[in-house]
């Protein structure tokens, strides 16, 4: 199948024409409006909580678009807020950035982009059996979104990913993180957050995530979410 991006050619104008997903009614990214966004008091009776094991020998990928890291954790849990009674678990985490930090986040809020966004994408293990069969429901995938934001100060977890990428210049290319990742470390402190029932955000762009964007970004710097 042609090569999906995000040229004029193979980009999300014409999607839909490979993958049938894209064309439908609920399709990530959006432009989050804060002021149309409603508070709804019972996300905050239960609150998300999130447990995370740190792990080692993790690979990470050049996706073109940015990287990702596959890091299935077992011992995971993604509960509460928005997900009702059912426990979803870690599967991968990855980012979306620009060529400058003027922009390369997916979501939009008010109309601002951000440097960059991370994704920490879980499914649904109380449903169902596998990544892949949850990515086929409404309800399969969880997928948390922190905004990058540039600043002064570098994100120390950050740091150990992205000092990885001198070894993984071309699109496809793998490498092993030598260190120990934290992902609870990519969050921010203020968990405020918005959420709403979309897809994933690139092809095959199925309709099976439930978004949960957090209001606060991180700070990293502008070498840690720019492409070199
Ligand atoms: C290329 N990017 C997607 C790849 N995936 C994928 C791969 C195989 C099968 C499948 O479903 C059938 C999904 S994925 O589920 O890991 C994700 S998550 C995600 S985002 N940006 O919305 O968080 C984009 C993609
Ligand atoms: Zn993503």
């Amino acid at each position: 199948a042609a090569e999906w991006g995000y040229s004029p050619t193979n980009g999300p104008d014409v999607w839909a024409r490979l993958f049938p997903q894209a064309g439908g009614a609920r399709q990530s990214p959006v432009d989050i409006c804060t002021s149309i966004a409603s508070s709804d008091s019972n996300l905050e009776m239960k609150k998300l909580t999130f447990a995370y094991e740190s792990q080692s020998d993790l690979r990470i990928l050049n996706t073109g678009h940015g990287w990702k890291v596959e890091a299935p954790q077992s011992g995971s849990r993604l509960e509460g807020g928005p997900l009702g009674e059912d426990i979803y678990q870690l599967e991968q985490f990855h980012c979306h950035w620009g060529e400058t930090s003027a922009e390369g986040s997916e979501h939009t809020v008010d109309g601002r982009a951000y440097a960059g966004e991370l994704h920490l994408v879980h499914w649904n293990t109380t449903k169902y059996q596998s990544f892949a069969e949850a990515a086929q429901h409404p309800d399969g995938l969880a997928v948390l979104g922190v905004f990058f934001d540039v600043g002064n100060e570098s994100n120390d977890e950050i740091e150990k990913i992205v000092s990885t990428l001198s070894e993984i210049k071309f699109k496809g290319q793998f490498t092993d993180i030598p260190d120990v990742i934290d992902p609870t470390t990519f969050l921010p402190s203020g968990l405020g957050y918005w959420t709403y029932l979309g897809s994933l955000t690139t092809p095959p762009c199925n309709e099976c995530v439930i978004w949960i964007v957090y209001k606060e970004p991180i700070t990293v710097t502008e070498e840690q979410v720019t492409y070199h």
